[in-house]
């Protein structure tokens, strides 16, 4: 085993920043097959969250060489939060992962919504654009936190790389958030050339708007081809500073910012509601005077 652990971690609490910074020194000289067979072997209830873009799907075939070499079922799970405005294409992919590698996937999908119609009837239309927070709270925040909670998940597997440039440019291959969860990017030092001589050496499945010219793919609404050959994420929420979807902020700061928003709309609601009642209410008062 390439990196021995002097302590029990139970969950994000055992891990201190000073631990976090030895562990990650270790962690850091070893490949990502390495670290994913250390952190089977130690960490607690352990996921992969993944939106079956290229790292995850490397991390996916990784796990399941080692469970097969261990001879049992694929050992890590998967969580996928469905947006509801993913690619078919993605929702495709998702299910060939599944019959390829036999592995569990727990999907999550917004409260109380089954199709975009139910989201829409909730929150209108184009919420992405008019309140770009309250969406991403919605569709990815909630859910995976949801997700976390349901099923006790302490640590996740994330398909983040320093390559990718803008908040990852220096994640490191674990971190604890600020909700507790640990948080493993065994792919951290990896870039895009070799990530993709992986996934073609291995007979990855991948999905097939890969082939058009998409890098990082997410909600149609807001993925494009990359716009500069230098960002491989340049073609997500183009022409906006925006470059990550929430998932990989500070939860209580994504919450916070959600519930102000929504009394904030609630509040303009409950006025418009009022000067509608003054204004019908009127004509009766001024004919009655
Ligand atoms: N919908 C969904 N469901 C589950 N997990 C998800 C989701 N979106 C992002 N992720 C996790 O974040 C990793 C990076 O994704 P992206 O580069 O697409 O960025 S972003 O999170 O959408 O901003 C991503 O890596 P991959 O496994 O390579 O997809 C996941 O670990």
């Amino acid at each position: 085993m390439p990196v021995s652990t002097q302590y029990t971690i139970q969950s994000g609490d055992d891990l201190t920043p000073e631990r976090l910074e030895a562990l990650n020194a270790q962690l850091a000289k070893f490949s990502p097959q390495e670290v994913l067979e250390w952190a089977i072997d130690n960490l607690p209830n352990l996921y992969q969250t993944t939106a079956f873009g290229l790292t995850g799907l490397i991390t996916l075939d990784m796990i399941n060489k080692i469970s097969v070499q261990r001879q049992k079922d694929h050992i890590v799970s998967l969580i996928f939060l469905d947006t509801l405005y993913h690619f078919q294409e993605t929702l495709d992919l998702a299910k060939r992962c599944v019959e390829t590698y036999d592995v569990p996937l727990k999907v999550y999908k917004p409260v109380d919504c089954d199709s975009v119609a139910d989201f829409e009837r909730q929150h209108g239309q184009k919420l992405w654009e008019n309140d770009e927070d309250a969406y991403d709270f919605l569709v990815k925040v909630e859910p995976a936190r949801r997700a976390y909670d349901e099923l006790n998940v302490k640590s996740i597997i994330t398909g983040r790389r320093r390559s990718q440039k803008g908040d990852r440019a220096a994640i490191p291959v674990i971190e604890v958030d600020g909700t507790g969860l640990i948080k493993l990017n065994p792919l951290a030092y990896w870039d895009l050339q070799q990530v993709r001589t992986y996934i073609r050496a291995n007979e990855v499945p991948y999905n097939a708007l890969v082939d058009q010219g998409y890098n990082s793919i997410g909600d149609w609404h807001s993925t494009n081809k990359p716009a500069s050959k230098d960002d491989e994420r340049s073609g997500r929420w183009e022409g906006k500073e925006k470059t990550e979807c929430g998932l990989h902020k500070d939860y209580f700061k994504m919450r916070a910012a959600f519930m102000a928003s929504k009394k904030a709309k609630q509040q303009l609601a409950e006025q418009k509601k009022q000067h509608q009642i003054a204004d019908h209410a009127s004509p009766v008062l001024e004919a009655s005077a």
